[in-house]
């Protein structure tokens, strides 16, 4: 099984090398050369497993030989054992045909810990294996942060270097980030925005002399591996509502595009999808590209649902990558043209995007009302990033096809919102309780490249 990059130029890696390197040298994402097929009978088969076996048979193939199957069926294993929940993604029924996949019972309480547990387990067998070590840089609006923090937290072979927009995230998504003790994980409080961040970490890994010399490798949805992993909670969700007898459709609340790209992933593979349903909320750039007005960035509005505060979708690029017909060249042209504002998308492209996307767009007052509205109705607390998704999934689900909405974090990780919302402060669970009483950590820094990577490499402990 090899990896190729969106762009072309850069070389053909294994799963755990495309793992390890993150962001492809020529500035692309890496994708599978191929994408492995799950048949009719082999899905069906996924019906009362375990989260952990259907971890095992979905991902096995993208793996290669990288790691043993003895391996990886005890990675996989470690890697859940922290969850709050036996199902791992419990189904919840919100409507007749309409559901919701709580994906928010991992360590962090967002659906980050799905693929960031594993990676972590993941980077320890090859690194030990390897007697290596690497420096991670990510970017958050929120929960990307505090869940790698967590998957890696306490390794002698890894620094975590985590930038997120000063101001711009929950007071639970900073103090998540800020109260670990742990050496090796450093907060980054940056003065600019999510797509500041993010900007900054894709300049360091196309900085190569820093990248090289800190040994720089990435856990945001840039890393194909993450993308992978979030593409098994769309088969254990669909399987148990009958799939692959049945269809079923997906609403994502939507940012960088990993999420919704992994069910791209899962359709590919062969998982019988109706409907992938991309919601956003004021931040509506992918909305508006999909409706076709072409991805035009503008200025970035702070939401009640701040983790999807994005305006360079990273993920957009592999979604391109496949509407191009895998045209690399046009896809690089893309982006080139991206640096200076935007893009229109080819009628072909456009047309192949609508073969695999539909999307809405939720205001903020949609978003209060729908946090309201389901209370009332099923009884469901949710967080805003949820309530986004459960109001564009009503405008778009079918009677007849099962609707899974992806609940994507905890309600109590957005007090404010949903207090606001619906009159209930959503309590932290009780090993989180003390999570305002305790120390924080963090530098405040300038988004200047220069002055990140200076701090990095003097900060570094491994
Ligand atoms: C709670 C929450 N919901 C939704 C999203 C959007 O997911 P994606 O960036 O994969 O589109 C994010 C951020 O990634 C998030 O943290
Ligand atoms: N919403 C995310 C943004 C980063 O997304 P990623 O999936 O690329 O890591 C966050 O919470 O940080």
């Amino acid at each position: 099984m090899k990896y190729i990059s969106t762009r072309g130029q850069a070389p053909e890696l294994t799963f755990e090398d495309a793992m390890l390197t993150g962001l492809a040298r020529d500035g692309g994402l890496y994708v599978p050369a191929e994408i492995p097929q799950m048949s009719h009978d082999e899905i069906a088969a996924l019906a009362g497993l375990s989260y952990e076996e259907t971890a095992f048979r979905v991902m096995r193939p993208f793996l290669g030989d990288c790691f043993t199957d003895e391996e990886f069926r005890a990675i996989i294993a470690r890697a859940y054992e922290s969850f709050g929940h036996a199902a791992r993604a419990p189904l919840k029924q919100l409507a007749p045909n309409h559901f919701l996949l709580e994906l928010f019972h991992g360590p962090t309480l967002a659906f980050k810990d799905f693929a960031m547990q594993l990676i972590g387990q993941l980077f320890q067998t090859a690194l030990e294996r390897r007697g290596d070590r690497v420096t991670i840089a990510g970017a958050t609006s929120g929960d990307t942060g505090s869940a790698a923090m967590e998957a890696f937290r306490g390794l002698s072979n890894v620094d975590v270097f985590i930038l997120y927009p000063h101001g711009r995230v929950s007071e639970v998504q900073r103090r998540q980030m800020t109260t670990p003790q742990d050496a090796n994980v450093h907060a980054l409080a940056v003065d600019g925005d999510f797509d500041d961040c993010q900007a900054r970490v894709k300049d360091m890994f196309n900085d190569f002399d820093f990248r090289d010399s800190v040994k720089l490798a990435g856990v945001n949805s840039i890393n194909i591996a993450r993308v992978l992993a979030q593409v098994v909670y769309y088969f254990s969700s669909a399987v148990s509502l009958g799939a692959p007898q049945r269809k079923v459709s997906f609403t994502v609340p939507t940012g960088n595009f990993g999420d919704i790209f992994a069910g791209f992933i899962a359709k590919q593979m062969g998982l019988p999808i109706d409907q992938l349903v991309v919601a956003t909320n004021q931040n509506d750039i992918l909305h508006r590209c999909l409706s076709g007005q072409g991805y035009y960035k503008g200025d970035t509005q702070p939401s009640i649902s701040p983790s999807m505060d994005i305006q360079v979708s990273s993920n957009f690029e592999r979604a391109l990558f496949y509407a191009y017909g895998q045209d690399s060249k046009a896809v690089a042209l893309l982006m080139d043209e991206l640096k200076n504002g935007g893009f229109d998308v080819s009628q072909g492209a456009m047309q192949a995007l609508a073969e695999n996307y539909e999307s809405g767009r939720t205001s903020e007052e949609e978003t209060l009302a729908t946090i309201k509205s389901e209370l009332a109705s099923s009884g469901e607390l949710i967080c805003p990033h949820g309530a986004v998704a459960v109001k564009v999934a009503n405008e778009h689900r079918k009677a007849d096809v099962p609707m899974i909405t992806l609940a994507t974090a905890h309600p109590a990780k957005f007090p404010a919102a949903v207090e606001d919302a619906s009159g209930i402060h959503p309590p932290l669970p009780p090993r989180m309780a003390d999570l305002y009483e305790r120390p924080e950590r963090v530098t405040r820094i300038a988004n200047d490249l220069a002055a990140l990577e200076d701090h990095i490499r003097k900060n570094i402990t491994n």
